[in-house]
């Protein structure tokens, strides 16, 4: 039999086998804890300022996702049907001879090996289930391989109890349990394959780390392991080409205060992250995101009152089947007409083609109405519309047309609102979205300028504006290695930056007559204001009043 799992016994106290690898488990910055409802956690032991650096983590295993494209085992590569190598002793697809010795690949081809499983290259389509037994099998292999690391993973939280008898649960009897034991003959209980498959969905993280192309990967990391789960967290981490993890502080952590990361999607609302991390987490989140009917003021899951335009609110979002109720007029609508309503959603961009801007922009005209005007929905839609327009065929920057341009900044805007608010400091996502902003609104100044439509003094201060969001997009991605799309944006934003920062100095110097005069920019603005009712302001209270005017 195998051992008791030590999380079972005694969870108030953290067992040195458990960290002994790390370098340093505990700094002067922060502690391992044990907190109900939370169970073990990382604490502040001082003040620490924003983008500071906690910790380096190592991944104790590492593998594919349990749904996975063709990718090689060795390095994690995307693979091509029939342009891949078949592993020489276990016939596993992999790029090179090479890749036969590299990462963990060992540890199933020495299992498939000794099993003498002949792997079928024909069952290999578009998704393979084959690659969910991948991970649990390398975390089994290490009871002997390595010792230690089996008893680190095994002092992380499984959810045993709970999971038992669960949907996961049968899927991954089948899947995995199944596989391993009846094909790999693996002379492991049914209870202990669960217990690691348990480990891996409730500690895991993706890895997004190396070449480009390399993705659907996850990994144990027993530090970050201990981690709480806050929808409004505290940290943000990010992958060296070796896999080390690298965390660091988002915003500043007050002496006391957890230290946390998000387990689930921010851009969702609050009903779908409780039941993603109910499902997937088990435990119930009643983080001040989650408690706030507004949450945090963003009305981030809010209808839109059919009645009075006001915002549609459900009352107690952690009890959630009760009435939604518009906070104006008091109009009620059932919970089950908000849930067919956001469900909705999923279907149609199931069935679209979100590459094409146009096709989203259907949906969010056909949903503009229904849901409050910064609904995860239509932020969802407009953070995918922020990206398309300037990249995607047919709509690349130099061929936007005016109104497209435009589109894009609102979306970009829009975004912005509500990601300061809900994921605020360093963030991939704000330093993503002010890059994608800075590119219309350099194009538009630059244009005008050119058109002579602007004074000296409103040309620098449109330049401004731009340098900063570039400033603001390299402070946000600065901890992201330089091999990763977002590494490479932080060095293009801060060239960028610079360049303009030698463009706004020549433009001071620029002989006057390229400029509009101030008076007559005056009676142009005058002209405009009167004519167009064009928010800039896009705070919340400003939102909220361009929706109540429709
Ligand atoms: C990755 S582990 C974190 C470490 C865990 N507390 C432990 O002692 O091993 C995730 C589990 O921690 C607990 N947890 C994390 N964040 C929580 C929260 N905000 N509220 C309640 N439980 C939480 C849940 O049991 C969850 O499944």
């Amino acid at each position: 039999m195998d051992e008791v799992p030590w999380s079972q016994t005694d969870k108030t106290v953290i067992p040195p086998h458990a960290l002994a690898h790390l370098p340093k488990y505990g700094s002067e910055k922060w502690e391992i804890a044990y907190k109900e409802p939370f169970g073990r956690c990382i604490v502040a032991k001082e003040d620490i300022g924003e983008g500071e650096r906690l910790y380096a983590d190592h991944p104790l295993v590492h593998g594919p996702k349990q749904i996975s494209a063709l990718l090689c085992l060795g390095c994690y590569s995307q693979l091509y049907q029939e342009a891949y190598h078949p592993c020489s002793k276990c016939r596993w697809p992999l790029c090179s001879t090479e890749c036969e010795l590299k990462g963990l690949h060992h540890l199933e081809c020495s299992a498939f090996v000794s099993a003498n499983y002949k792997l079928n290259l024909a069952d290999f389509g578009e998704e393979n289930p084959l690659y969910e037994s991948i991970l649990p099998l390398r975390c089994l292999m290490l009871r002997n391989t390595c010792p230690e690391k089996w008893k680190t993973l095994r002092a992380m939280e499984a959810h045993d109890e709970p999971r038992r008898g669960s949907e996961l649960w049968n899927v991954e009897q089948k899947n995995v349990c199944e596989f391993l034991v009846k094909k790999l003959k693996m002379s492991v209980s049914d209870d202990l394959i669960h217990s690691v498959t348990g480990v891996l969905d409730v500690n895991c993280h993706e890895i997004q780390a190396g070449a480009p192309d390399i993705c659907n990967v996850r990994g144990l990391f027993p530090l970050s392991a201990m981690m709480s789960h806050d929808c409004y967290s505290n940290t943000h981490h990010t992958f060296t080409d070796d896999m080390t993890m690298i965390m660091v502080t988002s915003r500043p952590i007050k002496k006391g205060e957890q230290v946390t990361a998000t387990y689930t999607h921010l851009l969702s609302g609050t009903t779908e992250r409780r039941k993603h991390l109910r499902y997937g987490k088990f435990f119930d989140c009643v983080c001040r995101r989650c408690s706030d009917p507004t949450e945090l003021g963003t009305f981030f899951s809010a209808l839109r009152c059919t009645q009075c335009g006001g915002p549609v609110l459900c009352k107690d979002p952690l009890h959630p089947n009760n009435t939604y109720r518009c906070t104006e007029c008091g109009n009620e609508v059932p919970v089950g007409v908000v849930s067919r309503l956001t469900n909705s959603v999923y279907y149609e961009l199931q069935d679209a083609d979100t590459g094409d801007p146009a096709a989203l922009e259907a949906i969010f005209n056909k949903y503009e109405k229904l849901f409050h005007r910064n609904h995860f929905h239509l932020i969802g839609l407009e953070h995918s519309l922020s990206q398309l327009y300037g990249r995607s065929p047919g709509y690349l920057i130099s061929e936007l047309s005016n109104k497209q341009m435009d589109r894009k900044i609102e979306c970009c805007r829009h975004v912005l609102a509500v990601i300061d608010v809900i994921d605020p400091g360093i963030s991939r996502l704000r330093g993503l979205t002010k890059y994608e902003l800075h590119a219309p609104l350099l194009m538009k100044a630059n244009k005008e300028f050119q058109l002579q439509h602007l004074t000296r003094r409103e040309f620098v201060r449109q330049l401004q504006d731009v340098l900063q969001l570039l400033r603001d997009t390299s402070y946000c991605l600065q901890f992201e290695p330089a091999s990763t799309h977002e590494g490479q944006l932080c060095q293009i934003a801060r060239q960028s930056a610079g360049e303009l920062e030698q463009w706004i100095c020549t433009v001071k110097q620029l002989p006057e007559n390229n400029f509009l005069s101030e008076s007559r920019y005056q009676i142009n603005h005058d002209e405009e204001s009167d004519s167009d009712c064009c928010i800039e302001d896009l705070s919340l209270e400003a939102l909220l009043k361009k929706v109540e005017s429709y």
